[in-house]
């Protein structure tokens, strides 16, 4: 604790500087004024009880001790000032530091790679983190409360050392072992909470999925009110369970450490009776030491109170430092080079791992893309498909083999480039609580107004939506916000395929951007896809084969590996192949394959 805390003042007001330097200034200014003022004034009291009970009549004591009165009054109401505006600018900065310090933490968050998120543990330190952020907000009252003690101390000691040299080390000595307690409480609170807060993002995941408007019909339907609110039950318990043991053993350590620093007190006092009784020290000196001896006390169980705390948010903070440094160890480290509009994109013996799976999601994929061309990537449930477009749009690097953009490994390339460069529809994609024209441009205003929102709009079937609400574009799509309005699942889908229509960039990657549209919305996309995909490599991910048979090319995955490559024409053709069962499957129901028998019969008997 006696190398930490300084080194946390240290940094308590270090991060206070990196926002306003004239607040931390002025706070540590005040601190010291105050402490110099709390010594003059225990020096003042020393000299009154001296005068007061010193030989003489009552009016010359009364005259003798006035100019030390004086500065007792002057020092008690200058520090009462000064602790008023200590007051102010803690609650002034220290909001403003925990803000900070959460913006840290999201800012780091948006700057690790994706993978990240597949990893277990990222998101207990990712937690870790928004906790330490949290507690910022007493970082600075709490070190300025352990200066302000110190000051205290300083002062007290001083006075104290005056009036006999071996009080003080035997009131520190009696101080150490509460010290040591708090301390120890601190840190088993410290080490429950992390213990518990695996338990802690599963209350407050139940609590988003009970409180989210988008399973509130499940969880009635599916009646699963009771059985989520008996998982919340439980784990609270469990959780109650992590807490109180803590306490427990906190307080039990507390109390012991409170009982010796007790006995140690109760020594002093001992010692300074002795001293009195045995004309080792005067009265006047006596009743002075009982008033130092109260300030040191006092500034003592200050240093230990306020030591425990600092040194418990230190703790928390160096979570929240540790994921800033390496940002949970995933922090985006790719090279520098800037990615241009890319002419062909190219998977090399690519293969890929979830970080927290043993199997290969992709085994050796080798593919390509040009602009102008749409590949269309086809399989199973969990052949690779979405692990392959998300690959190539580098938001995965892979564990070995290479995704080549015009020749340049997407190691070496500025990801945020790279991205600029990147439109995708995901499989689920984002309903921002933005207006419907913020949610096509996200962010990248055209400089001529609506026209290319309406444009991407008109292209993706959005327009007809748009038409419909009631301040068009300007129509905050969040039914839970004033003025705003809710849309369908298909008319979501359109706004998100016009998102992606409207960006500049070079690839489009489309991971089921049909599934939620009718067949009139469904037909629009892909008659308009061949004129979107002119000065674009477009990567379509389906299930529906025959809005496939638009793709110059089709890849086949097969639980990693390609299985297949060709046209359509060329796959359908290919008897007995993995597309071929996939196509007569999904046309089981509908008499294409009867019918494609009926003329491959004919065919037949005609060479015949
Ligand atoms: N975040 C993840 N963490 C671990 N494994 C994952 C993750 N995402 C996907 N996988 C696994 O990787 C494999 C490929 O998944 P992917 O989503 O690429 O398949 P897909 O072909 O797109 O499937 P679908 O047709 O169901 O969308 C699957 O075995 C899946 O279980």
């Amino acid at each position: 604790m006696a190398r930490r805390l300084p080194q946390l003042v240290v940094r308590a007001f270090r991060l206070g500087w990196q926002i306003d330097r004239v607040s931390v200034a002025v706070l540590l200014g005040c601190q010291i004024l105050s402490a110099v003022l709390g010594a003059a004034g225990l020096f003042a009291t020393t000299g009154t009880i001296a005068a007061v009970f010193g030989p003489g009549k009552v009016g010359d004591k009364l005259t003798h001790a006035a100019p030390s009165i004086a500065v007792i009054a002057a020092a008690a109401a200058l520090r009462s000032l000064l602790g008023i505006a200590i007051h102010a600018i803690t609650v002034h900065l220290s909001p403003r530091i925990s803000r900070e310090a959460s913006a840290a933490v999201l800012r780091a968050t948006v700057a690790t790679e994706l993978t990240a998120y597949d990893r277990a543990g990222y998101a207990d330190e990712l937690e870790a983190a928004d906790r330490g952020a949290e507690v910022a907000v007493d970082i600075i009252g709490e070190a300025q409360n352990l200066l302000s003690s110190v000051g205290s101390l300083v002062g007290a000691a001083g006075v104290l050392t005056v009036l006999h040299p071996l009080l003080l080390p035997l009131l520190v000595a009696a101080a150490l072992p509460q010290g040591f307690a708090s301390v120890y409480a601190a840190r088993v609170q410290f080490l429950a909470n992390r213990l518990a807060s695996g338990d802690r993002r599963i209350l407050l995941n139940l609590r988003w999925y009970i409180h989210q408007k988008n399973n509130a019909d499940q969880v009635r339907s599916d009646t699963m009110g009771r059985f989520l609110l008996d998982k919340y039950d439980l784990i609270g318990r469990r959780l109650d369970g992590v807490t109180r043991r803590a306490a427990l053993q906190g307080a039990r350590v507390s109390v012991i450490g409170a009982a010796v620093s007790g006995l140690g007190t109760a020594v002093v006092w001992l010692v300074m009776l002795y001293l009195v009784s045995t004309g080792r020290m005067s009265l006047p000196h006596g009743g002075a030491a009982v008033i130092a001896l109260g300030a040191v006390g006092s500034a003592l169980r200050g240093i230990v109170g306020y030591g425990a705390d600092l040194f418990r948010t230190g703790m928390y903070l160096d979570d929240w430092t540790s994921f800033l440094d390496k940002a949970g160890g995933f922090a985006l480290q790719r090279g520098p080079a800037i990615a241009q509009r890319p002419e062909r994109i190219e998977l090399k013996d690519v293969s890929y791992s979830y970080p927290s799976s043993d199997r290969a999601a992709l085994n050796g994929v080798s593919l390509h893309v040009e602009t102008g061309e749409i590949l269309a990537l086809v399989g199973e449930n969990g052949s690779g498909k979405t692990t392959v477009a998300k690959t190539i749009a580098g938001l995965y690097l892979p564990d070995s083999g290479a995704v080549l953009w015009d020749d340049q490994d997407t190691r070496d390339l500025d990801p945020h480039a790279l991205w600029r460069q990147v439109a995708v529809v995901p499989q689920s994609y984002a309903r921002w609580p933005l207006t419907a024209r913020e949610n096509i441009t996200l962010g990248h205003a055209a400089p001529g107004g609506d026209e290319a929102a309406l444009r991407a709009a008109a292209a993706s079937g959005a327009d007809e939506v748009i038409a419909k609400l009631r301040r068009g574009l300007g129509t905050l799509l969040a039914v839970e916000w004033m003025g705003g309005e809710e849309l369908s699942g298909g008319q979501w889908q359109r706004i998100a395929i016009a998102r992606a229509f409207y960006r500049e960039g070079g690839l489009l990657v489309l991971d089921e951007p049909t599934a939620a549209l009718d067949p009139r919305a469904e037909h629009k996309i892909f008659a308009n896809l061949r004129e979107v995909a002119r000065d674009r490599a477009v990567v379509l991910v389906t299930h529906r084969l025959t809005n496939v048979a638009i793709a110059d090319r089709i890849v086949v995955l097969e639980d990693g590996p390609v299985i297949q490559q060709g046209t359509f024409d060329q796959l359908v053709a290919q008897e007995g192949s993995r597309f071929r069962e996939l196509w007569d499957l999904q046309n089981d129901r509908t008499g294409i394959p009867a019918q494609r028998d009926v003329t491959a019969r004919q065919e037949q008997e005609q060479a015949q």
